[in-house]
């Protein structure tokens, strides 16, 4: 029998600190049970929350190995308190079929760091014409399926997409951006982009693609799930969708939480992402609806990109940013620091919701006697510096070098299993 006591924590950053048991990878007690021969972790005050479950995570195997690999963003999901993340198709070849959604799965049970689950891709090579075989994929256990990188933008396929996900009873998420409006585009349009003289990435390209979506997805009344919702307009859209029963989940990203169109000033590529940092408004948006719930949770949309794909020109650099390591402190910056939520919310929007948009059983469980012990543990007072070169990610392209950030994870525990603690994974 595998036990293993934690010392001291407070679950939700409620009450008087606590131990909790965990016997066997499952929650056995919480109070003051006896240790006996069990390892025991020092929680020393810090918060006790549910595993984090991330939803929109890129992790470029196959094919982009030399940026990141399922091995090396397994650890860098782990550091970053995940203990779930669902690795996007856009890989090469794509994870448009079973065998290599099988692969990534499989790979990722043998890394064991973290529950890798594979999404799907909802046209054949992420083409958007011609549907992928969503039954064969759903079969091998596939939840979540995602062109993202590219929008399913045919109205047609999207519609097929959404019956066939109701049918199989998984969901379609969708990256909002209708190509018409952006081809070229390399930055918000607004004020910032004329100045630079960047092309314009709209607002309405994203709003008209939820808003339609929306419309589908209630004619069929299928689930719909949006990819990083960046703008006010989409979260005043999805308010209207869910206020008229439209079964639409949405995330938003850490970076969409806290960055602007503002850093695009020094023309440094490693804030060019997509969709764009947008204004201030819509940050202040953004942030007021994940408090309030019309943005369901917080996904990280890590995206490694190599050196040379983005210490180069503005309009050559692939877009994506680094996100695992660094979504806990940047909620905890712009939601927790803020008022707009407290540690109970945390948990709804970094693993209670995402787990339940994906369907997954075990992950975002209450802190319960018998539940799954998919846990992190949080030192809320800690400060640290990022620093890209010392991120587990092959890549380095992370957008918040040198900032000071609030909130460290202190320990990440898998079914009872410990992940990663003190910034380290256990040899
Ligand atoms: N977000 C990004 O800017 N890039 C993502 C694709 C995507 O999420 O659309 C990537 O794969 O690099
Ligand atoms: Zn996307
Ligand atoms: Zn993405």
């Amino acid at each position: 029998m595998n036990t293993l006591i934690i010392r001291g924590v407070r679950p939700y950053g409620e009450g008087d600190p606590v131990d909790v048991l965990v016997r066997d990878g499952v929650i056995a007690e919480i109070g003051s049970p006896e240790s006996g021969d069990a390892e025991v972790i020092d929680g020393d005050g810090a918060v006790l929350l549910p595993g984090f479950v991330d939803l929109h995570t890129h992790l470029r195997e196959p094919g982009r190995e030399d940026t990141e690999t399922i091995e090396t963003g397994s650890r860098a999901a782990a550091l970053g308190g995940y203990t779930a993340v669902f690795a996007m198709a856009n890989t090469d070849p794509v994870a448009d079929n079973a065998v290599v959604v099988e692969h990534v799965a499989r790979r990722g049970r043998e890394v064991g760091l973290v529950d890798v689950h594979p999404v799907g891709a909802v046209t054949v090579g992420l083409k958007g014409e011609k549907l992928a075989e969503l039954g064969t994929m759903a079969k091998t256990g596939v939840r979540v399926f995602s062109d993202d990188g590219h929008c399913v933008h045919d109205p047609l396929i999207m519609r097929r997409a959404l019956e066939y996900s109701k049918a199989l009873d998984v969901v379609v998420a969708q990256h909002a951006e209708e190509p018409r409006l952006t081809v070229g585009a390399q930055a918000h349009e607004g004020e910032q982009a004329s100045r630079l003289g960047l092309q314009g990435w709209p607002a309405a390209a994203e709003e008209a693609i939820v808003a339609r979506d929306c419309l589908l997805a209630k004619q069929v009344d299928a689930r719909l799930h949006v990819c990083h919702v960046s703008t006010a307009g989409t979260a005043d859209v999805l308010k209207w969708a869910k206020a008229r029963g439209t079964k639409v989940s949405a995330e938003v990203t850490p970076h969409h939480l806290l960055l602007t169109d503002e850093r695009l000033e020094t023309y440094d590529p490693v804030n060019k992402v997509n969709p764009p940092l947008r204004t201030s408004t819509d940050v202040e948006a953004l942030r007021q609806a994940l408090a309030d719930g019309t943005i369901d949770c917080v996904a990280t949309d890590h995206a490694p990109h190599a050196v040379q794909d983005k210490d180069c020109e503005w309009s050559a650099a692939r877009p994506g940013m680094l996100g695992l390591q660094t979504a806990l402190s940047i909620v905890v910056e712009t939601m927790v620091e803020t008022g707009l939520l407290d540690w109970r919310g945390v948990a709804r929007v970094m693993s209670e919701r995402p787990a339940a948009i994906a369907g997954l059983p075990d992950q975002g469980r209450p802190i319960e006697v018998g539940e799954p012990a998919n846990l992190v543990l949080v030192d809320p007072g800690a400060r640290w510096t990022v620093r890209g070169a010392e991120l587990a990610s092959i890549a380095a392209n992370t957008p918040f070098e040198g900032m000071e950030l609030p909130g460290r994870v202190v320990a990440t525990l898998l079914r009872g299993r410990v992940t990663a603690t003190g910034g380290r994974i256990p040899a």
